[in-house]
């Protein structure tokens, strides 16, 4: 069975709609990379997965109906969201952004800290005073503290220094062979994304174009859908 599906989905803007269509299925476990032109759906799906916009069609998570929820009760079923941007709290600490929305599992203070021991070494300091790829492992380590069966990370190395996005996506890697826990990337860096990915889903225009296993997605597919 899978843990997240996501059946003709359409979601709007006010009266703008967004999606059109989306299909995706993900399995405990398994790791996912969504893709896409920029514009295409790829944040507008992940929003209505969190529930932070409306949508109709099908939209299932581990045998719970998602639609009618609000985006807190969606968290405390198990998904973890590294949103766009980041959106670490500025005014306090990072063990006090940490622990905010911490749930009891694998993921505490003591293994958020092994996973990046330079967030152990500023764990007293404010957030706003970390650097952009500092805030970037935070975001990432508060999403993991809520001990989740599925994480998001939706573009987690925009805009770091590329020697910061390998520590992200070493990150990323432990994650996926160290715990049980699905994942759905969405990143620029397809290649990295690729490497760490078991399936991949296409979007255009808000609707899924191409879907399935790594290995499958060729050149040719992606030069159609995404011109690389
Ligand atoms: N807050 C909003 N209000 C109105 N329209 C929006 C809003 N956010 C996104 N859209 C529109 O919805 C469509 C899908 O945008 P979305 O951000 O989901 O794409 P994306 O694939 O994540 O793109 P990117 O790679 O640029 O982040 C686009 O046409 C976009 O202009």
């Amino acid at each position: 069975m899978s843990l997240l599906s996501l059946e003709s989905l359409t979601a709007s803007y006010g009266p703008v709609p967004a999606l059109f269509g989306v299909d995706l299925e993900l399995g405990a476990g398994e790791v996912m990379s969504l893709m896409g032109r920029n514009g295409m759906g790829k944040t507008t799906t992940v929003k209505a997965i969190c529930r932070m916009i409306s949508s109709n069609g099908g939209l299932h998570f581990n045998g719970n109906t998602l639609h009618k929820l609000p985006s807190h009760r969606v968290a405390r079923l198990g998904i973890g969201l590294v949103p766009e941007g980041r959106r670490c709290f500025y005014n306090l600490t990072v063990k006090e952004n940490l622990i905010a929305a911490a749930r009891t599992g694998p993921w505490d203070l003591k293994t958020v800290g092994e996973l990046f021991p330079r967030l152990a070494e500023r764990r007293n300091q404010g957030a706003a005073f970390l650097s952009g790829g500092e805030q970037q492992m935070l975001a990432v380590g508060r999403a993991l503290m809520t001990n989740p069966k599925l994480l998001i990370l939706d573009e987690a190395t925009e805009g770091l220094a590329p020697i910061v996005r390998q520590e992200i996506w070493a990150a990323i890697k432990r994650i996926k062979s160290e715990t049980g826990m699905a994942i759905i990337l969405i990143d620029k860096n397809l290649k990295e994304m690729a490497a760490v990915s078991d399936y991949a889903a296409i979007l255009t225009r808000g609707k899924t174009v191409w879907s399935g296993a790594m290995p499958s997605l060729t050149t040719e597919i992606t030069q159609r859908y995404i011109g690389v």
